[in-house]
């Protein structure tokens, strides 16, 4: 039994969480960079807590230059098991409407500008993301969303695009037509590199607007989308405060298996290994190195 730890990274439009005890700003270097911010650490209801503006305070960073490995690396080095991301998004579904929440289970990953993994010339390894969230982690969100009074949708497909551009229509007509459920432009890859982290990873989509497919609704507005992420940040952090109290301070092996994703992933003969790399893989791999 190890402590749970949960992280929260936050998106655009929330940048702190309230009630955290000894709530500390805490600088975090990593082998891959500095994150995108300090990271808020304290407890809630007796259990940890970490808290990573995505974008950085005042909103620094666009979603294609995130730092997402400096991100994910300092959360495990802090001793964070289970990352929950709270993210804006666009919706391709009618009855997903601006102000519900869903719980994301899957993703099309279709960003192309960005580093996706720890591993690569000198340690390579394959991670299974056939179910990219983790159920348990997922479950506890949609109940907290529910507690706080919250729309909630459980389960759905998120397009991942690479932005900073909203789609066309008929990218979004397509998005549709493939069955996604929503769109962002951050939760890949940082799902990927939570699962190659060995971290439990949960998304909360808090829609903002219809995309661009709907024809009652004109193009995305981003004047538009702030003000409805105003209410959701609320409710966000309503859904928030509930989760320690759901998730308890004993975390026992993940059902799912997520904590121990890299157990047959490595590929690389011990010999062939680069020591450089293993030594940048010292919080992300350490357990299985
Ligand atoms: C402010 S609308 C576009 C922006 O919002 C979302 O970011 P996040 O997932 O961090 O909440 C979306 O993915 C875009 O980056
Ligand atoms: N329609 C949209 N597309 C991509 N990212 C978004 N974030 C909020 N709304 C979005």
């Amino acid at each position: 039994m190890t402590d749970t730890m949960i992280a929260v990274i936050g998106g655009s439009g929330i940048y702190d969480i309230d009630g955290l005890e000894g709530a500390t700003w805490q600088a975090v270097e990593t082998p891959w960079g500095t994150p995108s911010d300090e990271v808020l650490t304290g407890r809630l209801d007796g259990v940890k807590m970490a808290f990573l503006p995505r974008h950085g305070r005042g909103h620094y960073h666009s979603p294609t230059t995130v730092p997402y490995r400096a991100n994910i690396d300092a959360l495990k080095r802090l001793g964070v098991t289970d990352v929950i991301s709270v993210s804006a998004c666009g919706s391709f579904r009618e009855e997903m409407a601006p102000g519900h929440f869903v719980v994301v289970d899957d993703f099309i990953d279709r960003t192309f500008a960005r580093e996706k993994s720890f591993f690569g010339e000198g340690l390579v390894a394959h991670v299974s993301v056939a179910h990219p969230t983790c159920p348990r982690l997922g479950d506890a969100c949609f109940t907290a969303a529910k507690d706080a009074g919250i729309t909630v949708h459980k389960g759905g497909t998120y397009l991942a695009m690479e932005g900073p551009q909203f789609s066309s229509t008929a990218e979004s007509r397509m998005y549709r037509s493939w069955g996604c459920d929503v769109i962002g432009m951050t939760n890949m890859p940082e799902a990927k590199l939570a699962r190659e982290a060995e971290l439990c990873y949960a998304s909360i989509a808090m829609v903002t607007d219809y995309d661009s497919w709907h024809p009652d609704h004109g193009a995305v507005d981003i004047n538009e989308i702030i003000k409805v992420l105003t209410g959701n940040a609320d409710k966000g952090r309503e859904m928030i405060r509930r989760l320690p109290a759901l998730l308890g301070s004993d975390r026992a092996p993940c059902p799912h298996h997520c904590d121990r994703a890299l157990e047959y992933a490595l590929m690389t003969a011990p010999d062939k290994r680069d020591p450089a790399l293993l030594a940048k893989l010292d919080a992300v791999a350490g357990r299985v190195l």
